[in-house]
């Protein structure tokens, strides 16, 4: 494993990956290195995690092995033109942006720098993310695995070919927020129904965790699962009617479809 990571950008998933990992036990705090734009953020993470807040992005790259870039997308060419004259020979960088490529992030690289391009996701923070990870052809084996233990210390990691990584973005990457407005939903119908609302969000959420569950340790095809909740002439499969009519599945496809086209746009 790395000595030391640092990861630039602490929102969102700079913030799930830090805490995952150190949470996790792989790395301890002291070991992981976090640069913000705007201090404060990067310091109340420090200060959550035992990790170390440094002050500039030079900071960062000089005291990291390896590098996670945890901003959006559009910011990434200026911090890339900003950390290239420290990218010293080794030193591993890791991008979790959406749509940027290998090829073009090694185009704003010294030659020869190692790259990972990773598809993370938020539930991270959880210890639940799901990564997939595609590597240019300059690191080793055992940086190979030690990037990979670092996403699989908070959830599951796979390497895949990088054409697949626009569509690990439209389902896992996005997916999130498809099941969270999913649970909403179940919740509001809850209500409707009488519930109180914090009643309704946790038997929503725990129906979801329990059914993922399910299909995860079971192994069974999720339409048996499905079937088998489904009794004749019961009350599930009057619902299976309504959702089928109302374009349930071609509302889902479409989702993951439309947010990975968008992934080889930006
Ligand atoms: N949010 C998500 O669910 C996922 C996001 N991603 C990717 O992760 C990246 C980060 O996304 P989020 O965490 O959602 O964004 P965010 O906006 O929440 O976090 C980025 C952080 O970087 C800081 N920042 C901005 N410019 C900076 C600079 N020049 N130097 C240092 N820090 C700077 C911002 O203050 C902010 O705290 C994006 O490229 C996105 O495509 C990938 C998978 C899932
Ligand atoms: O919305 C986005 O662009 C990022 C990538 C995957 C999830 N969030």
């Amino acid at each position: 494993m790395f000595k030391t990571l640092g990861i630039l950008g602490t929102g969102n998933m700079g913030r799930a990956i830090a805490s995952g990992l150190v949470r996790s036990g792989l790395m301890q705090g002291n070991q992981v290195y976090l640069y913000n734009l705007h201090p404060e953020k990067a310091q109340r993470l420090a200060d959550e995690l035992g990790a170390v807040r440094v002050d500039s992005a030079k900071e960062l790259l000089e005291r990291s092995e390896a590098v996670i870039l945890a901003v959006k997308p559009f910011i990434m060419p200026g911090v890339l033109e900003e950390i290239k004259p420290y990218i010293t020979s080794g030193k591993i960088m890791v991008s979790i942006a959406a749509g940027l490529t290998l090829s073009r992030l090694a185009a704003a690289m010294p030659e020869q720098t190692k790259i990972v391009r990773v598809m993370p996701n938020t539930p991270a923070m959880v210890g639940e993310g799901m990564s997939a990870l595609t590597f240019n052809t300059y690191l080793t084996e055992a940086e190979k695995e030690a990037v990979v233990a670092i996403f699989r210390s908070f959830g599951k990691a796979e390497v895949v070919e990088e054409r697949l990584i626009d569509a690990v973005c439209g389902l896992s990457g996005s997916g999130p927020a498809f099941v969270y407005m999913f649970i909403e939903a179940l919740a509001d119908a809850g209500v409707r129904e009488g519930m109180f609302r914090p009643m309704a969000y946790t038997f929503a959420a725990q129906t979801v965790l329990g059914a993922a569950k399910m299909v995860l340790e079971t192994g069974e095809h999720p339409g048996k699962l499905k079937d088998d909740v489904c009794s004749p002439g019961g009350t599930t499969i009057e619902a299976v009617k309504s959702l089928e009519e109302n374009g349930f599945r071609a509302a889902a496809m479409n989702a993951v479809i439309v947010s990975a086209e968008k992934n080889k746009t930006l």
